[in-house]
């Protein structure tokens, strides 16, 4: 398989506490694996890395074999569905939020009805929630939402924080199903969800991978 992301040696301080120290990771395109590891590992850092918000201290990081520049960062935004813990993505009635979303150039045409009725159906989801103001959701609702969206963009890369955290076993299976079972999405996701696992997706634990390593200039 064709290597997409490369870390090598990353190191990552935040004052005089060393977050990340010497982390090695390779990615293959199409590649689903689980990032595992105590809270305040630094499972997000590693997410707000990938996506360019944040720099590593030293080391460097590769997408299909360039170095992630400020240049190829706002590239590389453009591939990526990134759904963050925080279910609370907007606010207003859910159609007029898809309208937002889908209004934005990246984005444009790529609102497909008869996708959404789709999606909406195969995630347990009635069409009268496109009526609801998004705000009012339950944290379920929202998660699939959130969900359905980033399916829809038809982006390449997807960065998941704990986006089954509220849902029911059934869904956790259908939505772990969805990411995995197409080829061609790159999925990195954060979960405490054992159904990844099950399905067989690659485990990176970082509390194993940071013991005894430091590896900063
Ligand atoms: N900008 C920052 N300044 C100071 N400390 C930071 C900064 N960003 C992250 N940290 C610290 O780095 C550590 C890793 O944070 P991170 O959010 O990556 O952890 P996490 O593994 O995602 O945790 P959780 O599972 O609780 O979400 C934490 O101790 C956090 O407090």
């Amino acid at each position: 398989m064709e290597e997409l992301i490369r870390m090598e040696k990353v190191c990552v301080t935040a004052g005089d506490r060393s977050i990340l120290s010497g982390f090695d990771m390779s990615l293959c395109r199409g590649e689903k694996v689980l990032i595992k590891g105590r809270s305040g590992i630094g499972k997000t850092t590693l997410f707000r890395l990938l996506m360019g918000f944040r720099k590593p201290s030293s080391g460097a990081i590769y997408f299909d074999g360039r170095p992630l520049d400020a240049g190829l960062a706002w590239d590389i935004r453009k591939r990526i569905a990134h759904i963050s813990q925080d279910s609370d993505i907007g606010e207003g009635r859910v159609k007029e939020m898809l309208d937002e979303v889908f209004s934005y150039n990246e984005n444009k045409g790529k609102l497909d009805p008869d996708r959404l009725r789709l999606l909406m159906s195969e995630l347990s989801l009635r069409e009268d929630v496109l009526d609801k103001r998004f705000e009012n959701l339950s944290g379920g609702e929202k998660q699939r939402i959130a969900i359905i969206i980033s399916l829809l963009t038809r982006k390449d890369i997807f960065l998941l924080d704990e986006i089954t955290s509220d849902l029911d076993a059934g869904l956790k299976k259908k939505v772990v199903d969805m990411f995995v079972s197409d080829p061609s999405r790159t999925v990195l996701v954060i979960s405490h969800d054992s159904e990844w696992e099950r399905e067989g997706v690659r485990v990176i634990d970082l509390e194993r991978m940071q013991e005894g390593v430091n590896d900063c200039s």
